[in-house]
C-alpha cells in the first residue's frame, strides 16, 4: 500500500497568472518535490523554460514534463496518461504533481482521466484551481487581453471557436475547487475581496475563493503541502502570507504580535488548527459532515487522518473547496493511537468552536 500522490490541476485563461502562481509555489514548497505537467498552447516551451530557469530547488529538470499536442483535454489518452504514468512509476516519485493546462482546456476530461485503472491506484486528484484575472473580471472581461485568448482559440482546432468566452470561463469555474482572484495589487485588496465574495456566492457551493498578488498563495492552502504531516499536527498556528508591499486599507483585528514589520491584511491572513476526535463509525456520513462544515465556514483546506471503527487501516482525508477525497493509506502501527486528527485552514477568524463541535459530534 503506497501513499497516493496528490495532483492539482491549474486552469485559467491566457495571462491570468498560472505560471506566476506555480513559480511562487515551487519557491515555497517547504522542501516538497513537485513535478509539473505543462500544456501550453501557442507559446510552446516558454512556460517550461521560465519554470526551469528560475533556479527552483523543489523541482528538478526531469520533473518538468511538457505536452505539446495541442489541447490537453483532447489528448488525454495519448499524452497525458503516459506522462502521468512515467512520473508515478519512477523509483523517486514526486510528492505532488501540478498540471498547468492551456487556458482553454476544460478540466473535466482531465479529472476523469484520474480514474484510469493504472492512475487511480497511484494518484489522487487534490483539487482543481482556477486562476482568474481580477482586474479584467472586475471590468466585465474574462482576460486581460481577450483578443489574445481568441487568437489562442483560433490556433486550436480542437476547440469550438463559437463558444463564447463567458461560457468557457463559467465551465472552468464550475470545475474549480478553489478560485484564485489574481492581480489583486491592481485592484486594491478591498476590491479584490469584494470580487472574491461575489464569486463565492456565484460559483458552486463550497468553492474556496481567495485573492492573490503575483500568485502568492500559501503552499499549505494551495496544495495542502505541509498540512497533515504527522509531525505537523500540533496545536494552532498561523499560516502567514508574505507581502512585499503595502498598498491598502485594513480592517483587520486579528493582528498578532509575532509579525515582523509587515501589516496584517484582513484577508491575507490565514489560520489553522487541529481537530481531534475518536474513531469514526461511518466514513460516508463523516465525509458528508466535513462537506457541510466546509460549506458553512470559510474553510480553504482540511486534511488529516482518521481511524474508522473496525478497520485496521488509517483513512487519509483531504478536502479543498467542495472536493473531498478519502482513502485508506496504511495500517495503524503498533502503539499508534487510533484517533482522528484533521488540520483545518481558513481565513483568519474561523469559528473554531463551531467547527470542532460539528466535526466531533
Ligand atoms: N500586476 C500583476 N501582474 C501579474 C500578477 N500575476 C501575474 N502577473 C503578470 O501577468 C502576466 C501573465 O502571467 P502568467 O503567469 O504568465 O500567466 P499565465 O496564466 O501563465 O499565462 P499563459 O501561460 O500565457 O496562459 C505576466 O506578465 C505576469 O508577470 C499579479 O498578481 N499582478
Amino acid at each position: 500500500m503506497a501513499q497516493k500522490i496528490p495532483a492539482t490541476v491549474v486552469t485559467g485563461f491566457l495571462g491570468a497568472g498560472k505560471t506566476t502562481l506555480i513559480r511562487h509555489l515551487l519557491n515555497n514548497a517547504n522542501g516538497k518535490r513537485i513535478a509539473l505537467i505543462i500544456n501550453e498552447f501557442g507559446d510552446l516551451g516558454v512556460d517550461g523554460e521560465i519554470l526551469r530557469g528560475c533556479g527552483i530547488e523543489n523541482c528538478r529538470d526531469d520533473d518538468v514534463v511538457e505536452l505539446s499536442n495541442g489541447c490537453i483535454c483532447c489528448t488525454v489518452a495519448e499524452d497525458f496518461l503516459p506522462a502521468m504514468q512515467k512520473l508515478v512509476e519512477r523509483p523517486d516519485a514526486p510528492d505532488h504533481i501540478v498540471i498547468e493546462t492551456s487556458g482553454l482546456a476544460l478540466p473535466q476530461p482531465l479529472v476523469r482521466a484520474f480514474n484510469w485503472p493504472d492512475i487511480r491506484t497511484r494518484v489522487t486528484v487534490d483539487g482543481v484551481v482556477a486562476v482568474v484575472d481580477g482586474p479584467a473580471l472586475s471590468e466585465g472581461r474574462f482576460a486581460a487581453n481577450e483578443a489574445a485568448v481568441d487568437a489562442q482559440r483560433e490556433a486550436d482546432d480542437t476547440i469550438d471557436h463559437e463558444t463564447p468566452l463567458s461560457e468557457l470561463f463559467e465551465d472552468q469555474l464550475a470545475c474549480a475547487d478553489m478560485v484564485v482572484v489574481n492581480k489583486a495589487d491592481l485592484l486594491g485588496s478591498a476590491a479584490a475581496e469584494a470580487l472574491a465574495t461575489k464569486l463565492r456566492s456565484e460559483v458552486r457551493a463550497g468553492v474556496s475563493v481567495l485573492h492573490s498578488e503575483m500568485g502568492a498563495v500559501d503552499a499549505a492552502i494551495l496544495l495542502g503541502l505541509g498540512v497533515g504531516a504527522e509531525d505537523d499536527m500540533d496545536g494552532r498556528h498561523e499560516v502567514h502570507h508574505h507581502h512585499h508591499h503595502h498598498d491598502d486599507d485594513d480592517d483587520d483585528d486579528h493582528d498578532d504580535d509575532d509579525h515582523d514589520h509587515e501589516h496584517a491584511h484582513g484577508h491575507d491572513e490565514f489560520e489553522s488548527f487541529v481537530v481531534s476526535r475518536p474513531e469514526i463509525a461511518d466514513p460516508a456520513a463523516f465525509a458528508e459532515r466535513v462537506a457541510e462544515v466546509i460549506r458553512t465556514h470559510d474553510i480553504l483546506r482540511l486534511k488529516g487522518f482518521a481511524a474508522v471503527s473496525g478497520k485496521p487501516m488509517r483513512l487519509t482525508v483531504q478536502a479543498v473547496g467542495p472536493r473531498i477525497d478519502s482513502y485508506f493509506d496504511r495500517p495503524f502501527t503498533a502503539g499508534e493511537p487510533r484517533e482522528t486528527r484533521l488540520v483545518v485552514i481558513g481565513q483568519a477568524g474561523l469559528d473554531r468552536a463551531a467547527i470542532e463541535k460539528a466535526l466531533v459530534a
